[in-house]
Order: structure tokens, then C-alpha cells, then sequence
């Protein structure tokens, strides 16, 4: 993955799936399996979609106890994907076990998938951060510390949004990941989202890959949709 714009997978059946991807033809994607497609088509996705040339980030956020998350991942790094994540929450020891675990996990002459950490969902408002998650720093402050962490614990980079990936570069250095989802055209529905940028802002932000779901894939016409965001994302550079 080289500057990607990846596709979110998110379908209801695995029939809608196979038709979305039906229409790129022999084209090879940047393409994410998250919760919904992995808990309901398991490995054999995975597995079906690398075989047709695909790259792949693995979307399963993993939170829970350092030992847990590092033998989860161990199991992951067989499955040979391109990017997998976790929630920085789940603090530097835990980050580093899943760091850990996916190099024991990796096979000898393989690379091991590039690790990255959820700072603050692009679902979270300024104000859900104050008034829910009772965090008092800003968005600005909170996703950088986060990505500090995530720094500190070996990690390749981060999930964010585009607002943030200045300042996380400027604490991180230039070459770490940013990954941003919450990404629309000017005329789309942001749906749940709250900090959401365009394809064109988020180059010009200096996002290393963006993340699109329902815009194109809940499009009229998904590959016309695709074209005008891969257009807008390699157009500024
Ligand atoms: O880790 C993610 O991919 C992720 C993190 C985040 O902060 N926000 C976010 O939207 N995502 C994922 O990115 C995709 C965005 O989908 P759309 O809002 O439909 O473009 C979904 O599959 C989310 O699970």
C-alpha cells in the first residue's frame, strides 16, 4: 500500500459484496475487511480476496489485555494482510504485546503487516469527548497524545482524522502513517461521522491514506463514485 485510498467493504451479504467488487473487473484494490465482513465471512474472505491480488487492511480494532491482544494478533499475522489495528486506548504495554505478537506471528521471509493505532474515532465530536468520555484536552491535544503513544509502543502510525495529521506528524515525524476515514465528497451524507473531510482536503492535510465507505459503496454507481474520489485524492499531489 502506497498512498492508498481504500475501499471500507461494509456489506449486509455477502452477495452485495461479491457484486460491488464484480464491477472492478480485474482491477487490483486497497481494500478493508472490518468487523461486518470479517464476523460474518471469516478467514475464507480474506483469503479470497488475496488471492485475487488485493491488499488488505484489517480492520478489527483490537482493545483488551496486553496478552490477549498479542496472541490475537500472533493468529492475525498468518492470515498475511497489509495493515491491521488497534484502539490506543487500550494503552503502550498492550500496543507493544500486538506489535510483538504479529512479528512472532510472521513468517520467516514475509514482511510483517504494518500495525497501526485508533486515536479518537472519526465519529467523535469535540463535545462527546468532553461530555461522554469525560476527556478535557481537545481533539487536537487528545489525538496527539495517543499518537505519542502509539510512537512510543513501536507502532507503524495511526488512525485519525485529516484535521488532526499535521500536528500528529509535527509529534511523530513525517514518515508515520496517517490513516483517515471519514472522508465525503462536498455533496454526500456525512451519516454518523462527525469530523469529515474531502478527499482533496485530506491530501492537502498530508493524510498518508484515506478510508471511504459508504460513498462509494452505497453509490448509484460505485465505480464512478470511486473514479471521482481517486481523482480528487491524486489530483492535489
Ligand atoms: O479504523 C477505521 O477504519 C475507522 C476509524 C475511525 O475513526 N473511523 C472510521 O470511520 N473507521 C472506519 O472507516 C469506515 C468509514 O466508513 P464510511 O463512513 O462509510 O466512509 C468504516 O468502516 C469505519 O469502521
Amino acid at each position: 500500500m502506497q498512498h492508498p485510498l481504500i475501499i471500507a467493504l461494509d456489506f449486509d451479504h455477502r452477495q452485495k459484496r461479491l457484486n460491488f467488487l464484480e464491477g472492478f473487473g480485474e482491477e487490483t484494490l486497497d481494500l478493508k475487511v472490518g468487523m461486518e465482513g470479517f464476523y460474518r465471512e471469516g478467514i475464507p474472505l480474506i483469503e479470497e480476496l488475496k488471492q485475487q491480488g488485493h491488499r488488505i487492511f484489517l480492520d478489527l480494532k483490537l482493545h483488551d489485555i496486553p496478552n490477549t491482544v498479542g496472541r490475537a494478533m500472533r493468529a492475525l499475522a498468518e492470515l498475511e494482510i497489509d495493515l491491521v489495528n488497534v484502539h490506543a486506548a487500550g494503552g503502550k504495554k498492550m500496543m507493544a504485546a500486538a506489535r510483538d505478537g504479529l512479528e512472532a506471528g510472521t513468517r520467516a521471509g514475509k514482511s510483517r503487516p504494518r500495525l497501526i493505532g485508533v486515536t479518537q474515532l472519526t465519529s467523535t465530536s469535540e463535545q462527546m469527548l468532553t461530555d461522554e468520555l469525560l476527556i478535557r484536552d481537545s481533539m487536537q491535544e487528545t489525538v496527539t497524545h495517543y499518537a505519542k503513544l502509539t510512537a512510543d509502543a513501536g507502532l507503524d502510525g495511526v488512525v485519525c482524522s485529516a484535521l488532526e495529521v499535521d500536528t500528529v506528524h509535527q509529534a511523530c515525524g513525517k514518515d508515520f502513517l496517517t490513516v483517515t476515514p471519514g472522508i465525503r465528497l462536498a455533496t454526500d451524507d456525512i451519516g454518523d461521522q462527525h469530523r469529515v473531510v474531502t478527499p482533496g482536503q485530506a491530501k492537502s492535510y498530508g493524510s498518508w491514506g484515506i478510508v471511504v465507505g459508504r460513498s462509494i459503496t452505497q453509490a448509484s454507481d460505485p465505480q464512478a463514485a470511486y473514479q471521482r474520489m481517486k481523482q480528487e485524492w491524486e489530483g492535489q499531489s
